[in-house]
């Protein structure tokens, strides 16, 4: 046998082990406990580490964890679903590119698109691939990067301390963040209209959300994985609150600027520059944009389905008393350990 042929069939073996090795892994995702979720539209949802992931996006963590290399200037968003993801991109986006497009100027990109389609979401681009390209990122420099899964869920990479790469992540009061994400149901779902059709009973939506039974769920452990984080390494994770930003923006803007290392000079105080950001990235200016008015995201979702109201305390319209006595005990009870206070 000629040593190419040896050659060959060591590379033919590899494969095969390697394509056994993909497919115990797959049979081991399909073996883990699955449940239909809250927003599901007729697809499961995988108890994958210790949290609810939709079917579409298994394999995505998977190869999120196994190939994603962070850079030492990574910047990280992460959030819960409608804790104000939208609003940290738009904010965290105009803050790090402020020089580049200049908001006075009206060229900055959030004008034309939504911002989901601006920054991008880690675990969509590892649906794309296994391995996905992050070259033709637009700027790529810092690379800014979005992701819902929890601190729990990502690479070592990114959490060790040997990286200097930074995570932000945004909360929201639980009752709040339910009633948005209630209303947002039909609004996902209606990307998959042919689809069987889930409850979207609002109490049985708010049962499976105590539960914990939602994308990415349970909220309260996502919640304390990078609360935890935060307090072990403060320069490494920043923990923001919907409440606090929507309170005093101007103090939480600067504060996110200096944690991801763009701080305004006092120059740029001075010229306003602050107050056209938080401006351009407002509730009430955003809503209104046209991208955000018509079309559809990349995933199919309507843009405008990401800005409804933007207000603290919605949940007194929507929820009942005795649901709200129901969820303050289970925050109490998770969370009794903890420092840690939702507003
Ligand atoms: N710029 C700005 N300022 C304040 N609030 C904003 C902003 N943009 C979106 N929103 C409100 O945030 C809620 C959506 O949350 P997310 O952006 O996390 O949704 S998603 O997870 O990305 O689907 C959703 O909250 P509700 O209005 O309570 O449903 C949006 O209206």
């Amino acid at each position: 046998m000629e040593q190419s042929d040896i050659t060959e069939l060591d590379h033919h073996e590899e494969l095969t082990r390697e394509n056994h090795g993909e497919f115990e892994e797959e049979e081991k995702l399909r073996d883990l406990p699955k449940m239909k979720g809250l927003m599901s539209t007729g697809e499961n949802l995988f108890l994958y580490e210790g949290f609810w992931i939709p079917e579409f996006l298994l394999k995505s963590v998977v190869s999120f964890q196994k190939h994603f290399v962070a850079r030492d200037t990574d910047l990280i968003l992460a959030s819960s679903l409608k804790s104000g993801t939208t609003w940290l991109m738009a904010l965290a986006f105009s803050i790090v590119n402020r020089t580049r497009f200049k908001t006075h100027t009206n060229n900055s990109p959030l004008l034309a698109a939504n911002p989901h389609d601006i920054v991008t979401h880690l675990e969509l681009k590892y649906m794309e691939s296994e391995s996905p390209n992050f070259e033709d990122m637009i700027p790529n420099f810092p690379r800014l990067f979005h992701t819902h899964f929890a601190y729990e869920l990502l690479p070592p990479c990114i959490k060790s301390s040997s990286s200097a790469c930074k995570i932000v992540y945004i909360c929201r009061n639980p009752m709040d963040l339910f009633v948005s994400l209630w209303h947002f149901v039909p609004k996902f779902r209606s990307k998959n209209t042919t689809a069987p059709s889930p409850p979207h009973n609002l109490g049985e939506c708010f049962d499976m959300f105590c539960r914990g039974i939602h994308d990415h769920g349970p909220y309260f452990d996502h919640v304390l994985g990078f609360w935890n984080a935060s307090l072990e390494s403060p320069h490494k994770v920043l923990f923001l609150r919907y409440e606090d930003l929507k309170e005093d923006c101007v103090f939480h803007v600067k504060r996110l600027a200096e944690f991801l290392g763009f701080p305004f000079s006092e120059e740029e105080e001075k010229r306003g520059v602050i107050m056209e950001i938080i401006e351009l990235c407002s509730f009430g200016k955003m809503k209104n944009l046209n991208p955000n008015t018509c079309g559809t995201n990349f995933s199919g979702i309507p843009n405008s389905a990401f800005f409804r109201k933007g207000e603290v305390g919605d949940r007194n319209n929507h929820l009942t008393p005795s649901m709200i006595e129901c969820m303050e005990k289970l925050v109490q009870e998770k969370f009794k350990e903890s420092l840690f206070r939702f507003k």
